[in-house]
């Protein structure tokens, strides 16, 4: 057996973001992409020193910046990914590089549903990878290593960036340019990968894919309420009139919409079924359930309101029950 027969095959797709931008100055940092971007293979080829490491396989994906990725593409990724591992079983893992701005919503989304075998990793980069200092490589470099680690295995989709291992429903982007940017608020990172090497500490509950993607047509529309100090329920009838089948408030924190829009909301829920979700704008702790009981909002215990949105979608897909979306929440 040749040695290159132990090192682990770990497939590369490139869902968009910053991670692969170019930029024609070095410095810059904030509006690139005047250079285009790489490709897979092309970012792969940047990386020569992992290959004594990690056998990276590219695949083909149209990219996107995370602002313009959705469903539709995590659900093609899904696809492609399966795919993959079809034509071959020997991968140990992928990575996707993700724009960094809706990351911890792909990571979220792919974690309800991901039921390959082999885990995803999703990484992403606050600076382009024609910058001096770029994140990019090493961030790539070490969740290509998490993605062979056979003890993410049973992790199914976790989240590297900045030599942390994070979990999808706990990690969130709190800073525009820097570079620790991702954090899990409350519970901190799952693990650390030190240069090359994967430590994984805390081993979180998982819950079982919420549906299967496959065959899975248009989500059901959920929107945000964003609360604010004099809101109104001017959003809401929008959301109303455009067809919304459940609204998450972003609460002002620990879990409160305006007096205006709690009426208004619970006049849709009694009258019209509606269904609301209790969230808040803070990033920390739980949204519990007594402060929302008495106007029939479910709350949404730690997730955010872009997640617990996500979560709905699909839960609502699934046809799942109020009693058990509010299950779903609380874990
Ligand atoms: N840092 C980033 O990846 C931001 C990027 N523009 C995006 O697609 O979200």
């Amino acid at each position: 057996m040749t040695e290159q027969a132990h090192i682990p095959k770990v497939a590369v797709i490139v869902g968009g973001g910053t991670l692969t931008a170019l930029a024609h100055d070095p410095f810059e940092i904030r509006d690139y992409g005047q250079a285009g971007s790489l490709t897979a293979a092309e970012l792969i080829a940047r990386c020569g020193a992992i290959s004594d490491r990690v056998a990276l396989v590219p695949l083909d994906f149209t990219p996107l910046p995370s602002f313009d990725m959705g469903p539709a593409q995590w659900l093609a990724l899904c696809r492609l990914c399966e795919e993959a591992l079809r034509a071959e079983p020997d991968l140990a893992g992928f990575v996707l590089t993700h724009g960094t701005g809706s990351l911890e919503e792909a990571a979220f989304f792919l974690s309800l549903v991901w039921d390959l075998p082999v885990p995803l990793v999703v990484t992403g980069a606050q600076r382009p990878a024609s910058a001096l200092g770029s994140d990019g490589y090493m961030n790539f470099f070490q969740a290509a290593r998490v993605a062979a680690c056979p003890e993410a295995r049973p992790q199914r989709v976790l989240v590297v960036l900045h030599g942390e291992i994070h979990r999808p429903a706990e990690v969130t982007k709190t800073h525009n340019f820097g570079l620790d940017s991702f954090r899990s608020p409350d519970l901190g990172p799952v693990g650390l990968v030190i240069g090359g090497e994967v430590r994984l500490g805390r081993a979180p509950a998982l819950r079982a894919p919420l549906l299967d993607w496959r065959g899975m047509g248009p989500l059901p529309r959920v929107d945000i309420l964003h609360c604010h100090s004099g809101g109104d329920a001017c959003a809401i009838e929008a959301f109303i009139a455009a067809g919304a089948r459940a609204i998450v408030a972003a609460g002002f924190a620990p879990g409160y919409a305006t007096s205006a829009q709690a009426a208004r909301l619970e006049v849709w829920i009694r009258d019209a079924g509606g269904l609301v979700v209790m969230a808040s704008r803070a990033a920390g702790s739980v949204v519990a359930t007594s402060r929302n009981d008495g106007h029939g909002f479910l709350p949404a215990g730690r997730h955010s309101p872009v997640k617990a949105r996500l979560l709905l979608q699909l839960a609502l897909a699934a046809g799942l029950a109020p009693a058990e979306i509010a299950r779903q929440l609380a874990s």
